[in-house]
């Protein structure tokens, strides 16, 4: 048995910077995670006058529930949908001129539902370039609140972004959404609003968020789930048995289900109070099953699915063509690339059983691409990447993790 120290959750790490900034007092993270998006989630808080101290495994956050400290500020959301989408509502809150822009890739990524739901607030919000998109502007001076309606049908971050803003508004939001995905970052978010002190009645669709601000507290950060999934499908491929210890039964992340797709398809998953288990059991059948609600570990299962002995069909994940890239077809096309049978619709992939051969895997600058497609290396010698270290949006160091479990092939 392999015990895997997986680094902190991405989503959970963004979401603590953000209600510890927004918080009266001084917050302590516990364990937060290192890599690209934390770096640009942090660096956009001290870009806005955040106080973000930086020790070893503890960050401390000095809140400010007034809102930035430079009125002028400009923002770099680098690749990260979070900083990104998070960022503007924080300064929505309080007062001046801000604009925020990423990388090419993160300004392909869509924003207009958050920023039509802004503009139904009241607030001045302005896209310098393609409308819906990154770079935008923003001439803040606190957000009265009232009754939003929303669309967060191509990406729930746009529901986490209202909702962490409820609380900074003068009266309290409801906010009716129309179509979601990704619903279980919603359950996040709603725990840790709770933890920093928000409490959110939700009926059905609505969600009402009162008024009230938020409190600092110390706050630990749960392993990433998705990065967990790299290792578990490993486990599973390669017939070894891992364990991840801090994801376990209360865990706050839905991408831990993950490990029931592995289960459907034959491999052994114990999961305990604090920590789960996958053995790979040599088998693995093929599965029909319908990830809308744990998408970021498509590509894992995409990348697995050629050892399956029957079809794997991954369904209801037509936003992942919205991601870092377009998810469905370079999962396909890479697949191809080594020679697997799979094909792709509007929401789905196909993958058919084989045997890939020696090809290099195209990353499109998306970690998950590489992380995923560094598990089919573990059964196909000479599987190369083109772009290793775009890994490191999420997990800086997970080639060096990843080869010392699972020696390459
Ligand atoms: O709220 C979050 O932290 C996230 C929500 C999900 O995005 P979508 O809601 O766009 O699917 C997920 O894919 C992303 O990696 C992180
Ligand atoms: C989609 C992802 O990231 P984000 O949307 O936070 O940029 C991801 O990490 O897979």
């Amino acid at each position: 048995m392999t015990t895997v120290a997986v680094p902190g959750s991405k989503s959970i790490t963004n979401r603590a910077l953000f209600l510890a900034a927004a918080a009266e007092g001084v917050t302590t993270l516990r364990r937060p995670l290192l890599s690209d998006d934390t770096e640009a989630f942090a660096g956009g808080l001290t870009a806005l006058g955040y106080r973000v101290e930086r020790g070893d495994g503890v960050w401390r956050v000095h809140g400010r529930p007034e809102g930035p400290a430079v009125a002028g500020a400009e923002v770099y959301a680098r690749d990260g949908a979070t900083p990104a989408r998070f960022l503007p509502v924080l300064a929505a809150a309080g007062r001046g001129e801000f604009r925020f822009d990423g990388s090419a890739q993160m300004r392909r990524r869509p924003l207009g539902p958050l920023t039509g739901a802004l503009r139904d607030l009241g607030v001045d919000v302005r896209h310098d370039g393609a409308e819906g998109h990154l770079p935008v502007s923003l001439s803040a001076r606190g957000v009265e609140g009232g009754e939003v309606t929303l669309d967060a049908g191509l990406s729930s971050q746009f529901l986490t972004a209202l909702l962490l803003l409820g609380p900074l508004t003068r009266r309290g939001l409801r906010i009716r959404v129309t179509r979601l995905v990704s619903v279980p970052y919603i359950g996040i978010t709603l725990a840790m609003m709770r933890a920093f002190g928000a409490e959110v009645r939700q009926d059905g669709d609505v969600f009402d968020v009162p008024a009230g601000g938020y409190r600092a507290t110390e706050y630990g950060i749960e392993p990433d789930a998705s990065t967990a999934s790299y290792f578990f499908a490993a486990a599973a491929l390669t017939g070894r048995e891992v364990t991840v210890p801090g994801l376990g039964e209360g865990a706050l992340q839905g991408d831990l289900g993950f490990v029931e797709a592995l289960r459907s398809m034959g491999a052994e998953v114990r999961t305990g109070a604090d920590a789960t288990t996958v053995r790979g059991t040599g088998r693995l059948r093929g599965i029909t099953v319908n990830m809308r609600d744990i998408s970021d570990t498509m590509p894992t299962l995409a990348a697995i699915a050629p050892f399956a002995d029957g079809p794997v069909r991954i369904e209801d994940v037509a936003n992942t063509r919205v991601k870092e890239c377009d998810r469905l077809d370079a999962c396909a096309g890479n697949l191809r690339r080594l020679g697997v049978r799979a094909e792709t619709g509007p929401d789905w992939i196909e993958v058919h059983p084989g045997v890939p051969a020696a090809a290099e895997v195209g990353c499109r600058g998306d970690h998950r691409i590489a992380m995923a497609f560094s598990v089919t290396g573990l059964r196909t010698p000479g599987l190369t990447l083109d772009e290793p270290g775009c890994v490191k949006k999420t997990f800086p160091e997970f080639h060096e993790a990843f080869g010392g479990v699972f020696p390459a092939a």
